[in-house]
């Protein structure tokens, strides 16, 4: 292979240049090297060699689109949907699955080295599931097309441009015939379609939720206004056609902005929830609150945490940032008390009904900030210190003020669920400066093959724990 001399082609905006692909990068682009200078090209894989054009370049990196493949690396694969190359839902449908899931455990670890300066951290396993067909909920923003025909579906990366979907292979199969059948329910109706810029028409987005064990299905429109012609009707029909659909809810969302839920919902047919089974506990789950898309693998890995955790049945386990419960309530059956904390107070009724609906008495949710609980929690527990404590932040993971309120607490052990190596990491690092904590495991979870995306949890014990 004779590869173009670096020093012949001007480093600029549309120059064509050859590279190898060798790694992969956080956004889940291949990158390659050009010169001292790194290129990131979307849609390849390390092991390809590509042609590609500059088409944002600095002085050092530039970003680039692939034009000719010219030799493909053994970890791609054909993707296994027929709008891969346009739709921003996936990133990776063109690797392999091994591939990716090797990927997402070198990017954790590579993180938890270079950002939580930990040497050789010990990294299970990923846990995977089904590598298609695994999304329990999907939420399309809605649009129409050149010629009027309504749409649904994931935006064209980096842009507001809708890739119409008719199925998806990452979505739960049953959810198919569903997104085909409203949006030429719509069409027909003649709902309009809300235009973000001009702030006209009403339908936003069209939400889909099954349950994986029940094959219990809901469906929900977000429209801007609170009402929609015939809507009883339509449900009405809906219903009928699909048995499995257990209601239609129409969520009011009239706010400006990238919220994608209002803060109704009302019921137009049937009921407004959904009934799961999930980790041996029956949930109900509605429309608008959350729940890990990915069922079997978040089940998969609320084993791993209670295994870890080696609960006796004795501990006060607290829950921060619990949701609706999806860990509080299946860990609760092995600990003696547990408290959950989660600053949306929707999301708290619907735990404490689930808690109601599995006789789970030993469990205690509290509606607000982490940052503000923990501390009443310390103030008020001073003989009931938390043996453990599980978090599972948003992506930016804790502030400085809950990492020192953990510390304080001094729980036993501490166990981090995050979807963001990046800032686990970071947070571990702090844990861990006061050489009061050690990192012992840490645990991948694939929950959304196809995409970049991966979760972890890490385990941390006290130095000295009688648990060591
Ligand atoms: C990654 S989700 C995890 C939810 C839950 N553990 C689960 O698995 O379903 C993070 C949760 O933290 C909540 N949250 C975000 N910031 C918070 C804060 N500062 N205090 C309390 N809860 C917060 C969000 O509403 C969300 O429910």
């Amino acid at each position: 292979m004779t590869h173009s001399p670096v020093s012949s082609i001007p480093w600029q905006q549309g120059s064509i240049v050859e590279i190898d692909i060798t790694d992969l990068c956080d956004r889940g682009d291949g990158v390659g090297r050009w010169g001292d200078r790194v290129v990131f090209v979307p849609d390849t894989v390390p092991g390809d060699r590509a042609c590609v054009r500059l088409v944002r370049v600095k002085p050092q990196y530039a970003d680039a689109k692939l034009r000719e493949l010219l030799e493909a690396s053994p970890h791609r694969i054909r993707p296994r949907c027929i709008v891969a190359d346009k739709c921003g839902g996936c990133q990776w449908q063109h690797v392999s699955d091994d591939f990716q899931r090797q990927a997402k455990v070198d990017r954790i670890r590579q993180a938890l080295e270079r950002i939580g300066g930990f040497q050789a951290p010990e990294i299970g396993p990923i846990l995977t599931g089904d590598p298609l067909g695994y999304r329990n909920k999907v939420t399309y923003p809605l649009g129409r097309s050149q010629t009027g025909s309504v749409q649904a579906g994931y935006y064209r990366r980096g842009t507001h441009t809708l890739v119409n979907l008719n199925r998806c292979p990452v979505q739960d199969p049953h959810l198919d015939s569903l997104l085909a059948d409203v949006k030429r329910d719509i069409e027909a109706r003649g709902w309009s379609i809300y235009n973000q810029t001009r702030r006209t028409g009403r339908l936003r987005h069209l939400s889909l939720r099954v349950g994986r064990r029940t094959g219990e299905l809901l469906l929900t429109l977000v429209s801007a206004t609170t009402d929609l012609p015939d809507i009883e009707a339509q449900g009405a029909r809906w219903l009928e056609r699909y048995p499995q659909l257990v209601g239609v809810c129409l969520n009011h969302n009239p706010e400006p902005g990238n919220n994608i839920f209002g803060s109704s919902t009302r019921c137009i047919v049937g009921r407004d929830a959904i009934f799961e089974t999930f980790a041996g506990l029956d949930l109900q789950l509605t429309a608008d609150t959350f729940f890990q898309v990915n069922t079997e693998v978040a089940e998969h890995l609320c084993d791993v945490v209670s295994e870890r955790l080696e609960l006796t049945g004795n501990e006060l386990l607290i829950d921060a940032y619990c949701g609706i419960g999806t860990f509080t309530l299946p860990l609760a059956r092995h600990v003696r008390q547990a408290i959950g904390i989660e600053s949306q107070a929707a999301a708290v009724t619907q735990a404490e009904h689930n808690a109601a609906r599995n006789a789970i008495a030993n469990v205690t949710f509290y509606v607000g900030n982490v940052r503000d609980w923990l501390p009443k929690l310390l103030a008020s527990s001073a003989s009931t210190c938390p043996d453990a404590i599980l978090l599972d932040p948003p992506r930016k993971g804790c502030d400085r003020a809950v990492l020192d309120a953990l510390l304080e607490l001094n729980p036993s052990q501490i166990a981090y669920v995050s979807c963001k190596p990046a800032t686990l990491a970071r947070d571990l690092n702090a844990l861990c400066a006061t050489s009061r904590y050690h990192l012992r495991y840490v645990q991948p979870a694939d929950f959304f093959p196809q995409t970049t995306h991966v979760e972890a949890v890490a385990f941390l014990r006290r130095e000295g724990s009688s648990l060591a």
